[in-house]
């Protein structure tokens, strides 16, 4: 980047122009004599010679650098992200344009605003752009940045996908977790029933939901005891960390100093730890059973079964990469937050919107038809409920700014020259309420993805809740039926108010960011049985 910024930094910045001046009035001060008027006129023609001589050698290595908002030195543009970036980015693209570049310590980071960006990204440019930056917390935490959302590409990353995409998340594999999600959704109505007349916390039940669906399907089991939660929460929180060290590389022992790597390291050890526990217990289980059909095998047994057959095309699956897959999972952190975060927003958008809260219930009443659950196969003669998720991932993109890519080599990107080694980020959420995409782009409308052909695999650029091209999420067939059918469940059962006698419509919207965008203040409802 730096190679391409040179060359246009001379030739137009006009800070140069002041930069001679500004040198001779300096030269003037410091030799006043008349024998020295002399050596400074030379040196002044001597700078203009330079800087004439660079004008034709400029022009013809001239880069077409995207608009770029003032930086400051060495942060670069981190003071403009404040505490939502999706939000202060889309602000800074209505003035910079839907290409930007911008700084963050030394790293140069282009910025998508649109559609049509995210379309050149995701289809025209996707195998010279998805690789992924180097990052601190990733690295320790991960086995080296061994995780897929995280590994640079190439072999390693294609066979860990892969194995992700064909073993663990196909459909036909999605839908023998069916018991599993049917089970969880289940408990969890039973216990909303349970509560009804007293106010719930919905966003800790989801958190629960998508946790102990999770862990059965990842890990065999649930984990829900203290001393898990603990460690998971003291995990996740590790990536909300900021590494200085990463945007600033001479920085990186303020890193160390204030303990944030050794707390990395320790946490990554413990879950090592916690990791080889349930590896040594499935290996010692099947030891004592001997080999069995695959009926309610979980992805520890599957990735074991991987790591066993040494031949399969010529890929050894050792014992981190195992760890890693099921560490991430991209389960807890992919998988858990971006979950119940989407189910939160999702009840959250239908309690403020009490009409599309009635046409909702008004569907799922008439396909249940007085059963006393929603099932699976239910979900695909909803289309309202559908539309529903569709609109509130729309408006809430867990996952706003998707997860950064980095140039492989340099590439035109509408026109403006991207050096090789960049940061991409696109901004989905902007994308998600840019008014030339969208009528009325801040109301909750679940019917315009009514009768429309836009998919989850990001094929359309308007709509990128999980990312699109090589590094789409993997985890699409998973999270949905969740969502839809817990969703489903919810609002067939129960009618839900506000505590405290606040108004449906006046529910507090504010976001958070931690590792996804959350709901600022978690969902307290009311809840009292339809019938
Ligand atoms: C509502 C739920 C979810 C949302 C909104 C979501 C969103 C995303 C997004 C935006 C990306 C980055 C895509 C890109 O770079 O273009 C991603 C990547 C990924 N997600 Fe998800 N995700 C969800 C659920 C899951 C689940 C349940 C799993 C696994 C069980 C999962 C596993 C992954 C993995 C492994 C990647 C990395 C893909 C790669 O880098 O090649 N996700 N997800």
């Amino acid at each position: 980047m730096t190679r391409l910024l040179g060359s246009t930094a001379i030739n137009s910045d006009p800070s140069i122009h002041q930069s001679i001046y500004f040198l001779a009035n300096k030269i003037m001060e410091i030799f006043p004599s008349s024998q020295s008027l002399l050596l400074s006129f030379s040196i002044i023609i001597s700078v203009i010679f330079i800087y004439v001589k660079w004008i034709p050698l400029g022009s013809k290595n001239r880069k077409n650098i995207p608009p770029s908002p003032r930086k400051l030195p060495i942060i670069g543009n981190f003071h403009q992200l404040g505490s939502i970036p999706s939000r202060n980015l889309q602000i800074l693209s209505q003035k910079y344009g839907p290409i930007m570049l911008l700084h963050f310590g030394s790293i140069p980071t282009v910025i998508a605003s649109s559609a049509e960006a995210a379309e050149e990204i995701m289809k025209i440019h996707d195998l010279s752009l998805c690789s992924r930056p180097t990052l601190t917390m990733p690295n320790i935490l991960f086995y080296g940045s061994k995780s897929i959302s995280f590994s640079p590409y190439g072999e390693y990353w294609r066979r860990m996908k892969s194995i992700i995409v064909l073993k663990l998340l196909s459909n036909t594999r999605v839908k023998s977790y069916k018991k599993v999600r049917e089970d969880e959704i289940v408990h969890m109505i039973r216990v909303l029933g349970e509560s009804c007349g007293t106010t719930v916390d919905m966003g800790s039940m989801f958190v629960s939901l998508t946790n102990d669906i999770i862990c059965r399907v990842a890990l065999g089991r649930k984990f829900d005891g203290l001393k898990y939660t603990d460690l998971l929460k003291r995990f996740m929180d590790m990536f909300t960390v900021f590494s200085i060290g990463a945007y600033i590389p001479w920085l990186s022992w303020v890193d160390r100093i204030n303990g944030s790597i050794g707390r990395a390291e320790k946490i990554a050890k413990e879950f090592d730890e916690f990791l080889e526990g349930i590896i040594e217990e499935h290996l010692s289980k099947k030891n004592k059973e001997g080999a069995k059909s695959n009926e309610g095998e979980d992805f520890v047994d599957i990735l074991l079964e991987i790591q066993k057959d040494k031949t399969s095309n010529g890929f050894t699956l050792h014992r981190d990469s195992l760890k890693v897959v099921l560490l991430f999972l991209e389960a807890f952190l992919g998988g858990t937050e971006t979950t119940y975060a989407s189910l939160e927003w999702a009840l959250s958008e239908l309690i403020r919107n009490p009409r599309v809260m009635k046409k909702l219930q008004q569907e799922v009443t008439e396909i249940a038809q007085g059963r006393s659950m929603i099932y699976d196969e239910d979900l695909e003669k909803m289309p309202y409920l559908k539309a529903v998720l569709k609109e509130s991932l729309r408006l809430h993109t867990p996952a706003p700014l998707l997860v950064p890519r980095k140039s492989m080599q340099d590439i035109k990107l509408m026109g403006y020259d991207i050096a090789e080694g960049t940061q991409v980020i696109i901004n989905a959420w902007a994308i998600g309420r840019d008014p030339a995409l969208w009528e009325e782009p801040y109301e909750f409308k679940p019917e315009r993805f009514l009768n429309n052909t836009i998919s989850y695999q990001g094929f359309h650029s308007e709509w990128l809740p999980f990312g699109g091209g090589r590094r789409v999420c993997p985890g699409i067939n998973f999270s949905v039926p969740v969502i839809e059918l817990a969703i489903a469940n919810i609002v067939y059962k129960f009618d839900m108010v506000l505590p405290n006698g606040v108004k449906n419509e006046d529910l507090d919207m504010s976001e958070e960011i931690s590792i996804t965008i959350r709901k600022k203040s978690s969902l307290r409802v009311l809840v009292t049985h339809r019938f």
